[in-house]
C-alpha cells in the first residue's frame, strides 16, 4: 500500500532537490526558500514571476549578485535532509533560467555537489544575459569520491568578480541520481529494489489519506500529475507538506510495470478529510474524472483522449489494471457513501464491466447498492490484538464477497490509545511482527475470501515522518527493512498455490501455522508462528511424502528488538538446511516466524 507520507517526495521518487520548483509556496517569504540557502553574499528570493515558466509553476527563484562581491556567489539546496554523493553514479542536473532584463553578461554558472567547501563534482553551464526567455540547461555530475556523510549540497554559483550586479531568474531545478530500471523521472534504486525483493503482487495507490485532500479542492487529481514536470502544480498533501506530484499517475504505472506487479488504483470518491461529501447532484464531474483516470491507464488511444494522452507520453499500450478502489476509509463518510458508491460503482461498472471495484466502508454497514463484490478492511492495533484475532476471517460469511486487507499493522503496545504516542512503536519489533504473522496465517487459511493483503504504511523517512511504524525506514543514503518487512517477504516468497487444511490450536493460542503447496514448483511450505516467550516443539504428520532435504528460514529475536538506523540488522532472516520425513519434528524459537520448505517426491 503506498501513499506519500514522506515516502514519495524525498523517498522512492528519486528527485534529490527539495522544493525544486517552489510549488504551492508564498512568494517573498523565508518559508518559500525552504531547503535553499544563499552563498557568499548572494541575495535570493522566491518571486511571483511576471512571466512564469508555466501557469502551473508561477514562482521562480530570483538571484541578485550584489556589486563588489567576489569569489563564488549563488545558492545551494540541502536535498531531502541530505544528498547522497556516490562516485559510482552520474547525476543529471537541470534548471531553467532567464534574465528579467537583457544584460551584456556572458559567463557561466558553476554547478557542484559539495560539502563544507569540499567539492565532489563540478560542471560549468554557459549563461547569457541575452536570454530573456526561459531556457533549460542540463549538466551531468560525476563525483570524484563518495563521502560517508550525506550532509552535502547542490550549488549553483557565479564568479562574483564578473557577475556582480546581475539579476537572474531560475525555475524548475532537478537533480537525479541513476534510477530503478533507468526510468526517466524514476525511482530511487535502493528503495525500489527493497520493495521489489518482497516479491509483491500489487501496489495500492495513490492512498490512503493522501488521495482525499483536506478539502475537495486539495484532493489528489490524476490529470495534474501527468505530463511535463513544468506543468505539474503539485499540491499540499494530507500529511503536512507539499507534494511535487513528480511521482504521478504515469510514474506509478511504470513502477508497477517495472516491478511486474499490478496496481490497485483508487479514484477520489467525493469525500475529503474535513468530513465534507460532495452532494449527489454534484458528483458527475468527479465520476467523469474517475472515468478519465481509468481511461488514461487502460483506454484505447484510438477512441479516448486520455488514452491518447498516455500514448503521447510514450505508452500506447494499456497498463495492467483489474482493481479500482472507490475512495478510502469511507466508513468516515458512510452515510454519503450510500449514494457516492451507488453512482460511482453504478456508472464505472457500466463503463468498465471487466474491472472489479472495491468499497471502503465497513462490510455491509451501511448496506450498499449495487452490492459490493469487494471490501477494503483496515486495522491498526496492538500485537496482542492480532494474535487474539487471528481467526478474524474464519467467521466471515461466505456469500460471494471478497476482502482486501488493504492496511494493517501492529503500531502500539497501548490498547487504550493505539493511535496515541504513549506506547506507539517507532519501528516494528519482533513481537509486533510475530503478532502480525499470526493474523497473516489467518489470511492464508481464509484465502477463499481474502484476495489481497498489504501492510501499511510502507515507507518512512527517518528525518521527517508523520506516522510510525512503517514497513521500511530510510534516510538520504540507506534503507532499513524492518522485522515486519522480513515477515511480509517470508510470506510472499513462501506463498504456495493452495492451502492444505490442518487442525490449529484453539483461539487465543500462541502457536499458529499454515501448510500450503505450490503445485507447479512441487514445494510444500509450512509457516509457523510462535508468539510465546518460550520455544514450541511440534510434530507434523504430512499426508504425502516429501524428500528429506529441505530448508527452514527463521525470523526471531528478543520481543522488543527492532531494525533501525542505529541497529539496521538487529534481526534478519536466517536460513538453514532441514531434514524432512513424512512425520517430522520442529521447534519454533520463542517469538519467531518460520517458513519450512519441503519438496514433494
Ligand atoms: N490513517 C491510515 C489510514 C489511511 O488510509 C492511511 O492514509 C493512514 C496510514 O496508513
Amino acid at each position: 500500500m503506498f501513499e506519500d507520507i514522506n515516502s514519495g517526495d524525498g523517498g522512492i521518487y528519486a528527485e534529490l532537490l527539495q522544493n525544486r520548483a517552489f510549488q504551492q509556496v508564498t512568494p517573498n517569504t523565508t518559508a518559500a526558500l525552504y531547503a535553499w540557502s544563499a552563498i557568499n553574499g548572494a541575495r535570493i528570493n522566491v518571486i511571483a514571476d511576471p512571466s512564469p515558466i508555466s501557469s502551473a509553476l508561477p514562482n521562480s527563484l530570483q538571484l541578485i549578485i550584489p556589486q563588489g562581491t567576489s569569489g563564488q556567489v549563488g545558492f545551494g539546496n540541502e536535498g531531502y535532509y541530505g544528498i547522497q554523493v556516490n562516485s559510482e553514479w552520474t547525476y543529471n542536473a537541470s534548471f531553467y533560467y532567464k534574465f528579467s532584463a537583457a544584460s551584456s553578461f556572458d559567463g557561466a554558472a558553476t554547478v557542484t555537489l559539495q560539502s563544507m567547501g569540499e567539492t565532489y563534482a563540478t560542471a560549468s553551464v554557459p549563461i547569457s544575459g541575452s536570454q530573456t526567455a526561459w531556457k533549460q540547461v542540463a549538466v551531468s555530475l560525476t563525483p570524484t569520491s563518495s563521502p560517508a556523510s550525506t550532509a552535502n549540497n547542490f550549488t549553483v554559483t557565479f564568479d562574483g568578480s564578473n557577475a556582480a550586479g546581475q539579476t537572474i531568474d531560475f525555475a524548475m531545478f532537478s537533480l537525479f541520481p541513476p534510477t530503478f530500471k533507468d526510468r526517466e523521472n524514476g525511482l530511487r534504486i535502493d528503495l525500489a529494489t527493497t520493495l521489489s525483493e518482497m516479491k509483491p503482487s500489487f501496489f495500492r495507490l495513490p492512498g490512503g489519506n493522501n488521495m482525499e485532500g483536506q478539502t475537495w479542492a486539495t484532493r489528489w487529481q490524476w490529470n495534474v500529475t501527468v505530463g511535463p514536470l513544468v506543468n505539474r502544480p503539485g499540491r499540499m498533501g494530507d500529511w503536512g507538506y507539499v507534494n511535487t506530484d513528480g511521482l504521478g499517475l504515469l510514474e506509478y504505472m511504470y513502477l508497477c510495470e517495472d516491478m511486474e506487479i499490478e496496481p490497485i488504483m483508487a479514484v477520489w470518491a467525493g469525500y475529503s478529510l474535513n468530513d465534507e461529501s460532495v452532494p449527489e447532484d454534484e458528483l458527475a464531474t468527479y465520476i467523469q474524472a474517475a472515468i478519465d483516470q481509468i481511461n488514461f491507464v487502460i483506454g484505447d488511444p484510438a477512441t479516448n483522449e486520455y488514452a491518447a494522452l498516455r500514448a503521447s507520453l510514450g505508452h500506447p499500450d494499456p497498463f495492467r489494471l483489474t482493481y479500482v478502489e472507490i475512495g478510502n476509509e469511507d466508513f468516515f463518510g458512510s452515510e454519503s457513501y450510500i449514494y457516492r458508491w451507488r453512482d460511482f460503482a453504478g456508472i464505472l461498472r457500466a463503463a468498465f464491466p471487466h474491472l472489479r471495484f472495491i468499497a471502503t466502508t465497513y462490510p455491509f454497514n451501511p448496506v450498499l447498492n449495487p452490492a459490493p463484490e469487494l471490501y477494503d478492511n483496515h486495522v491498526y492495533s496492538t500485537p496482542d490484538y492480532f494474535v487474539e484475532n487471528a481467526f478474524y476471517y474464519d467467521a466471515y460469511e461466505r456469500n460471494g464477497t471478497y476482502y482486501f486487507q488493504g492496511e494493517y499493522a501492529a503500531i502500539s503496545t497501548n490498547a487504550a490509545d493505539v493511535f496515541g504516542s504513549n506506547g506507539r512503536l517507532m519501528y516494528p519489533t519482533v513481537q509486533s511482527s510475530v503478532g502480525e504473522a499470526a493474523y497473516m496465517i489467518g489470511f492464508e487459511r481464509n484465502a477463499d475470501i481474502v484476495f489481497a493483503t498489504s501492510y501499511a504504511p510502507l515507507l518512512m523517512n527517518v528525518a521527517n515522518y508523520q506516522w510510525s511504524p512503517n514497513l521500511v525506514a530510510f534516510d538520504a543514503s540507506r534503507v532499513y527493512p524492518s522485522t515486519s518487512y522480513y515477515v511480509q517477504q517470508l510470506f510472499s516468497t513462501h506463498r504456495g498455490t493452495e492451502y492444505l487444511p490442518s487442525k490449529l490450536p484453539t483461539y487465543n493460542a500462541t502457536l499458529y501455522w499454515s501448510v500450503t503447496r505450490d503445485t507447479t514448483l512441487r514445494n510444500v511450505y509450512i509457516k509457523v508462528v510462535n508468539y510465546d516467550a518460550v520455544p514450541a516443539s511440534m510434530t507434523f504428520a504430512l499426508p504425502f511424502e516429501v524428500s528429506s532435504a529441505g530448508l527452514v528460514t527463521v525470523i526471531t529475536g528478543s520481543a522488543d528488538a527492532s531494525n533501525s538506523p542505529t541497529t539496521p540488522d538487529a534481526v534478519v532472516p536466517t536460513t538453514f538446511k532441514m531434514t524432512f520425513s513424512q512425520t517430522f519434528n520442529y521447534t519454533a524459537p520463542a517469538y519467531s516466524v518460520s517458513a519450512l520448505t519441503a519438496y514433494l517426491v
